[in-house]
């Protein structure tokens, strides 16, 4: 399928990047990807090209917007319809889905997205995904001072209300996005690590789940899939209902024809013996439900999942691929289940990417118990 990516303020506009520098070589599936926010400093960070860059709002918040939501709506009002147009997005041959990423805790990002959510979906039948971290725990309780104080406008600054301002933008979200697919930094980063030192690796790390969801098996050049996933299976199981999904991921090098023969002069088929496609193919699923998740949930609150292995052909074991989907089905609570693989020749790795929708989680709770404790937002 084919993706548009729209990122806003400091993490959407990085994720956005991460995300295409996470697009195969040999399977394209974006179709444009853009970066708002209104920071000039941070936008210029990103290596998403100038003509799909816009800085916005008024004059005097050239440095961000610090977490001020409530500023943060009132421009993201004010500039929603301006920055769709500021931009050439394609309309010619418009993408199946458009995913607009936004760190949470913000406010340049969360003060805009549900309305630039808003007036996308005014627009266009496409479905409008939002791709949303949660804020770590580390930054608002190093604004309670249990972690130091840190210089305002840094990168790893305290934001006191990064709880209350998640909570509010998720809320405001509700109803509006198709789906809010999560990422929960806290989770993510590592114990002690600030979040500048750990964020690229974290958008490294969603970018390849998001590129393994939605690149999918079809609508490329290259073999194709034995059983495609599009984007209206991505639809029905991700939903347009505001779904909470959580993204699982395995992967396992696997030999090829080119790790085989050093050179890759040869271009024949390894024979994969079959033992060995059915284990990583197992390996993967495995890891995919029940390894980390992109948000921290049980597999089994979630109503609807997809499937997706992808790999080098000769990896593609469809009976593994079948048993894999049971594993699925048999994890999850709901009954909604899609499944499919993706060839990806020159590849040198077996994966497994798991789409839960509609969970339940935890840290949900606790971010929003976090929030209570805090200035309300609103
Ligand atoms: N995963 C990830 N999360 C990030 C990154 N940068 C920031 N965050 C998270 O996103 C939240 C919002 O940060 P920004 O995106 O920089 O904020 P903004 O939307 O630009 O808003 P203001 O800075 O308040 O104007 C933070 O509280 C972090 O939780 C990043 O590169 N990757």
């Amino acid at each position: 399928m084919q993706l548009e990516v729209l990122g806003v303020g400091g993490a959407g506009c990085r994720i956005a990047d991460a995300v295409r520098a996470a697009e195969p070589t040999d399977h394209s599936f974006l179709t444009d990807v853009f970066a708002f926010d209104t920071d000039e400093r941070s936008l210029h960070g990103t290596v998403i090209p100038e003509s799909h860059r816009s800085r916005y709002g008024p004059d005097d918040i050239d440095g961000g917007l610090e977490g001020d939501l409530e500023r943060g709506r009132t421009v993201g009002r004010a500039y929603a319809d301006e920055l769709l147009e500021s931009v050439p997005r394609p309309t010619a041959e418009p993408a199946d889905a458009i995913l607009v990423a936004v760190g949470l805790g913000g406010a340049t990002g969360g003060g805009t997205v549900p309305a630039l959510v808003a007036t996308l979906q005014q627009r266009t039948e496409t479905p409008v995904y939002v791709l949303a971290t949660l804020p770590a725990d580390r930054e608002f309780d190093a604004a309670a001072g249990r972690s130091g104080s840190r210089p305002r406008g840094s990168a790893d600054a305290p934001r006191p209300n990064a709880a209350a301002n998640a909570m509010a933008t998720l809320e405001r979200l509700d109803g509006v996005a198709s789906a809010i697919i999560t990422f929960d930094n806290e989770d993510w980063l590592r114990p002690g690590e600030s979040l500048r030192d750990g964020r690229d690796r974290c958008n490294r790390e969603l970018a390849t789940r998001i590129a393994a969801v939605f690149a999918g098996g079809g609508d490329s050049e290259g073999p194709v899939a034995q059983t495609v996933v599009d984007a209206s299976d991505v639809r029905r199981i991700v939903g347009d209902q505001s779904a909470v999904v959580a993204l699982g991921y395995g992967d396992q090098t696997v030999e090829t024809s080119d790790s085989r023969f050093g050179l890759g002069l040869l271009s024949t088929e390894p024979d994969v013996d079959t033992s060995e496609a059915v284990s990583a193919i197992e390996t993967v699923v495995r890891k995919g439900i029940r390894g980390k998740l992109s948000l921290k949930c049980d597999p089994e609150t979630a109503a609807r999942g997809l499937l997706i292995v992808g790999g080098p052909p000769a990896w593609l074991n469809r009976q593994a691929i079948a048993e894999g989907r049971r594993t699925l089905e048999s994890a999850i609570g709901g009954s909604g289940i899609l499944g499919g693989d993706a060839p990806r020749p020159d590849g040198d790795r077996v994966f497994a990417a798991v789409v839960l929708a509609g969970v339940e989680s935890e840290r949900i709770e606790a971010l929003r118990a976090a929030a209570d404790r805090t200035e309300p937002a609103d």
